[in-house]
């Protein structure tokens, strides 16, 4: 009997060879899934392209197998990725994303390491109550701090905000829409006082399905702008953010007791 192939990831079970992966290091950009294939993962093989959702199967140099797949930005592009993959085998997963810092002390080109998510989504919602906890995996964060230790790579674990838009829930003004709702005014600043550390778009969901699906989720972020100093993104520094998280990621990828 063949298993299904998904309609969202594009493969099924019957993709993978006999010795499945249970781990995904899950991105938000299918470049950045495609990048971390071609340059960390070995005897690669693409699986699907579908709607840009690039998915990888390959192995780590120790030999574990492992995915390299995209969630798409924005809770509910994830939520329907993950789904798909924890219906594949996978028991474990790690989001490399990008963030904004939020706090002075947290710069441009290190990466954050989310120990839990103040979860602002409205996909969360749909998966559990809006005060379930989102909490990352202990196990998998203490791999991931370890990973950057051992690499020597500036990193900050503690929380994150993880919200719905880019523009209006990170509080930015430098946008298409002249009229910020006052609510959100002033919530960055709060968030400091709140030693939230940065702002992404999928981590809070991620940890919410995590507890509710019963599997182990992680994230580790590469710190794109600075957003006590400005909005924009800091462009000469986004390769260094994003391959600090990368190694970060897969080094605690291979060393993760499963
Ligand atoms: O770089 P990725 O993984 O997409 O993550 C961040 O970047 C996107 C916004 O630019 C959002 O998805 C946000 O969470
Ligand atoms: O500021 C930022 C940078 C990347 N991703 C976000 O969600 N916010």
């Amino acid at each position: 009997m063949t298993s299904k192939r998904f309609y969202h990831i594009g493969f099924g079970q019957d993709d993978l060879d006999s010795s499945p992966p249970t781990i995904a290091l899950l991105s938000g950009d299918p470049e950045r899934s495609r990048f971390i294939a071609q340059t960390h993962l070995q005897d690669v093989r693409l699986l699907s392209e579908n709607r840009g959702l690039n998915s990888y199967v390959g192995y780590l140099p120790n030999g574990r197998p492992i995915l390299s797949a995209t969630s798409g930005m924005g809770a509910p592009s994830l939520s329907i990725v993950v789904n798909e993959l924890v219906q594949v085998g996978i028991q474990q997963i790690i989001r490399i994303g990008t963030c904004g810092s939020i706090q002075p002390y947290v710069p441009v080109g290190s990466i954050v390491i989310s120990s839990a998510a103040l979860c602002r989504q409205g996909a969360a919602n749909d998966i559990a109550p809006v005060e379930y906890p989102a909490a990352a995996d202990p196990f998998l964060t203490v791999a991931l701090a370890q990973a950057a230790r051992k690499l020597q790579i500036e990193h900050y674990i503690g929380i994150t905000a993880s919200v719905d838009t880019f523009y209006e829930g990170q509080e930015r003004t430098d946008s298409a829409n002249p009229n910020l709702m006052r609510s959100l005014y002033g919530i960055t600043e709060e968030y400091q006082r709140l030693n939230v550390l940065n702002y992404e778009m999928e981590c809070g969901t991620l940890f919410k399905m995590a507890g509710v699906y019963q599997f182990a989720a992680s994230a580790v972020c590469g710190v794109v702008a600075q957003r006590s100093v400005a909005e924009e993104i800091v462009l000469s520094q986004k390769e260094i953010a994003i391959n600090n998280a990368i190694a970060t990621a897969v080094h605690a990828a291979a060393n993760f007791e499963l």
